[in-house]
């Protein structure tokens, strides 16, 4: 699935009425009648007092065609009009007669606070104030009744956005957005539902296919790629059955220090679970023993110092690289990074310790070599590209990162986006238990482990981060969120492969 502006939205409707032959009412109509039945479907028939708050534009005659439908089929509603101001959309005044129709009781218009309803906390609220049309922060009493909904303890529903909202502009003033309980949105979902200022207002949605010209779709440039289940069966590589150890390459894993062995141990076993033929980590000597106990499969090779790792080079040629988790910023370590930046050749994962010495050192920044795959949390990403103004302003700052350095960069978090050149791939899979020390280590070694067996970097990231994010869901679904840990997520990296493949995907459309 793709993400689409508010602009391209509205240019795919426009398409659609000529192609389609019909009229901007008649899509408005289809609309509606999607978000009533998905209300009915979950209401049945229940005699829930059910507020439709309405704008005066298209967000609003959605409205008022749900309004409609329920009042047809016997549902206990309350409509109003948000009369913000008099220039009413054309479909918004026919739905406004048409529910004329079906009920004596003509919407109520709001003009003021005096005007706002008593709901109750067992009552349902339909949020058809404002639309992807938002042109303006929602201020003076309309901000307020937006306010007063958040106060109510109602389910709120939000027709396509969550009104105050922006489709994929950030945000004017987080007071004065409606906090959904869930959205149902049109067509595609938008680019505020993914991220961390805006999300939290649009935390579960539906996407609602009304129909809107594919080939238009097709043709057109999304915000970004949505990853979810169909995608990612479809980026799996089957083993083919006269294979052995070497056709899935060998994976090194640069890590650890003292004290901090656990990030070579955590990305070395992912590395084996997700597929990887051979794994050789390559730590200071005191992690020696520490390997070979807890990850006997595992090849250590060990630097020279005790404690830092000192120098980084190999006596054997790896087919990919993870670099950085728990190494340190000590100046030998730094010195070192430098070194190894500059001649190597193979796929590279850069994380964690070596993202902030990069970020200390950008001189070395040059030295990355081409497609290396970078995996910064929030504060690492900070560190690397600078503050931002908000989160479109972070997406734009990656960009002009990895189009500069060409490199993959992987900004970590709830919905984490793989950044590529200008193309972002939105990753769906995952939850808050994964925000647990070893969460990220064991994310890199699942992707050296893609690399080694051949994946491209791209395709390497985006697969990796889903399948780290699956595994984690399935592990919380035994454990929960709190208890969960990073060792607990690579044990379930098994699961998440058989998962891909055993299970009917249920929600294509939505989280
Ligand atoms: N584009 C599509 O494909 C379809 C869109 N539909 C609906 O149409 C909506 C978009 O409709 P519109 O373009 O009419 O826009 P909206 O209904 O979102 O609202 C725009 C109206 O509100 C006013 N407005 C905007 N911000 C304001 C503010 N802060 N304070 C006061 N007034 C403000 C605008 O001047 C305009 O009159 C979509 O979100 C969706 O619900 C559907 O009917 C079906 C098809
Ligand atoms: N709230 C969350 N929802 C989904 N995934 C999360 C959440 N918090 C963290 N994660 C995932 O867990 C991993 C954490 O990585 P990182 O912060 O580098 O951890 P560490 O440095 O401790 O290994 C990332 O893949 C991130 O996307
Ligand atoms: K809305």
């Amino acid at each position: 699935m793709k993400i689409f502006s508010a602009e391209q939205l509205y240019e795919a409707d426009k398409i659609t009425l000529e192609k389609q032959q019909i009229t901007s009412a008649e899509l408005m109509e289809r609309a509606g009648e999607q978000v009533f039945q998905w209300l009915h479907q979950r209401l049945n028939a229940a005699q829930v007092p059910i507020h439709i708050f309405c704008g005066i534009g298209n967000n609003g005659g959605d409205g008022l065609v749900v309004g409609r439908l329920l009042i047809q089929h016997g549902y206990n509603v309350h409509t109003y009009v948000v009369n913000c101001s008099d220039k009413r959309s054309k479909n918004f005044l026919i739905n406004y007669d048409k529910i004329k129709n079906v009920s004596k009781k003509w919407p109520a218009l709001m003009k003021s606070e005096a005007d706002f309803p008593q709901i109750n906390s067992e009552d349902i609220i339909v949020d058809a104030i404002f639309g992807i049309g938002l042109n303006r922060c929602p201020d003076g009493w309309v901000k307020k009744l937006i306010q007063y909904l958040n106060e109510s303890n109602a389910y709120k529903l939000a027709i396509d956005i969550p009104s105050g909202l922006y489709a994929n502009m950030p945000l004017d003033n987080a007071e004065a957005v409606l906090k959904a309980n869930f959205t149902v949105t049109f067509q595609t979902p938008k680019m505020a539902f993914f991220l961390p200022e805006t999300a939290k207002f649009a935390p579960n949605f539906d996407v609602i296919d009304i129909g809107l010209d594919e080939s238009y779709l097709n043709s057109e440039e999304p915000l970004a790629q949505i990853i979810s289940k169909p995608q990612a069966q479809k980026f799996y590589k089957p083993r083919e059955k006269f294979t052995h150890k070497n056709t899935y390459g060998h994976v090194a894993i640069v890590a650890g220090s003292y004290g901090k062995m656990g990030a070579a141990v955590l990305s070395s076993t992912a590395a084996f679970r997700v597929g990887a033929g051979l794994v050789t980590a390559y730590v200071p000597k005191c992690g020696y023993q520490i390997l070979q106990n807890s990850l006997p499969e595992a090849m250590v090779v060990s630097d020279k110092n005790e404690t830092i790792l000192s120098e980084i080079k190999f006596d054997f040629e790896p087919n990919s690289i993870a670099i950085g988790m728990g190494i340190g910023k000590d100046e030998i370590t730094v010195s070192a990074l430098k070194h190894f930046l500059s001649e190597v050749k193979v796929p590279l994962i850069i994380d964690a310790d070596s993202l902030n010495i990069l970020s200390e050192n950008k001189k070395l920044l040059k030295h990355i070599p081409k497609n290396a795959v970078l995996t910064p949390h929030p504060g690492e990403l900070k560190r690397l590209i600078g503050p931002w103004k908000n989160d479109y302003d972070k997406l734009e700052k990656t960009k002009k990162f990895s189009n500069k350095h060409k490199v993959i960069v992987l900004i970590k978090g709830s919905y984490s986006i793989t950044v590529y050149g200008d193309k972002l791939y939105v990753n769906t899979s995952g939850n808050p238990g994964m925000a647990t020390a070893g969460s990220g280590d064991a994310l890199s070694g699942v992707i050296a482990g893609l690399l080694s067996q051949n994946y491209d970097p791209l395709l390497a990231t985006v697969f990796g981060v889903y399948l780290h994010g699956l595994a984690g869901d399935i592990a919380a679904q035994d454990l929960g969120y709190e208890a969960l840990m990073a060792g607990d997520i690579i044990d379930a990296i098994s699961q998440a492969y058989l998962e891909l493949f055993t299970k009917p995907e249920e929600e294509e459309k939505g989280q």
